[in-house]
């Protein structure tokens, strides 16, 4: 579960958000909307606790904005799985190596780090490209290889920031269709996102970014926008 209570956040004393109280259940796909420079990647860091939140409190996998000391936010980070619109694979790594990577940063063994990462590029279906570099793969491969790449370590949630940002519109489907069989799985899925097509093309739960705050909003019939769901 992922809770945010009486949450204000700012930026270099810049209010983004101001008191959000907001509930996250296991096993949902949830797409925070907004447009550009209303704060979906403030409100994603703010959960992966890149951003201490100014007021109140965020609970997420256990661990509390309030409470947390800052050598424990590597253990709560190996409980999320964050994929970005930029990919940020290593390029002189293989495709193996850049999954292998994260799991012997942990101490894992060699051969359960083998059955992981195999197991991981299997559901995202590149397990015969493990040894190519990032570079010779495409766009939509390489967020697949990142998308494994979140998922190598059994998280209980991943946040994926603008995660079709780079890619074409097929290409940001399949992407999303990757996402909710993670979903599928129990993972929670939370997805920030300017791409309203993408939501349009499979309607989820969505918090829309308004005056600071969050709302509960749907796709409006054959229009362009947004409109809050009535409480
Ligand atoms: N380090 C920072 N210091 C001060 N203000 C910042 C900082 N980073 C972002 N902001 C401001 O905070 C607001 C929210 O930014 P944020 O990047 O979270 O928005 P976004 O919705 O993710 O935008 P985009 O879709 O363009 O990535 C914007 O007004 C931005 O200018």
């Amino acid at each position: 579960m992922i809770s945010f209570v009486n949450l204000d956040i700012e930026l270099n004393r810049k209010p983004v958000f101001s008191n959000l109280n907001l509930t996250i259940q296991p096993g949902e796909l949830v797409f925070i909307a907004g447009k550009s420079g209303s704060g979906k990647s403030t409100l994603l860091k703010t959960m992966y606790m890149e951003i201490k939140p100014k007021k109140g409190e965020l609970i997420i996998a256990g661990y509390n904005s309030r409470t947390i000391k800052k050598r424990e936010i590597p253990l709560l980070r190996r409980k999320l799985g964050i994929v970005f619109q930029d990919f940020r694979l290593l390029e002189d790594r293989s495709v193996y190596d850049n999954l292998a990577f994260v799991l012997k940063v942990t101490g894992t063994k060699e051969k359960l780090i083998r059955e992981k990462v195999m197991h991981a590029l299997e559901s995202v279906g590149l397990s015969d490209v493990a040894g190519e570099l990032p570079i010779r793969l495409s766009g939509g491969e390489q967020q697949r290889v990142s998308i494994a790449r979140a998922l190598v370590r059994e998280p209980l949630v991943i946040l994926a920031d603008e995660p079709t940002g780079n890619l074409d519109p097929d290409t940001s489907i399949e992407i999303l269709e990757y996402l909710k069989k993670i979903n599928q799985k129990g993972i929670i899925v939370v997805i920030g996102t300017h791409d309203y097509e993408l939501i349009r093309h499979s309607p989820s739960r969505t918090l829309l970014i308004q005056d600071r705050s969050l709302v509960e909003a749907s796709i409006r019939e054959g229009a362009t926008g947004f409109r809050p769901v009535p409480a």
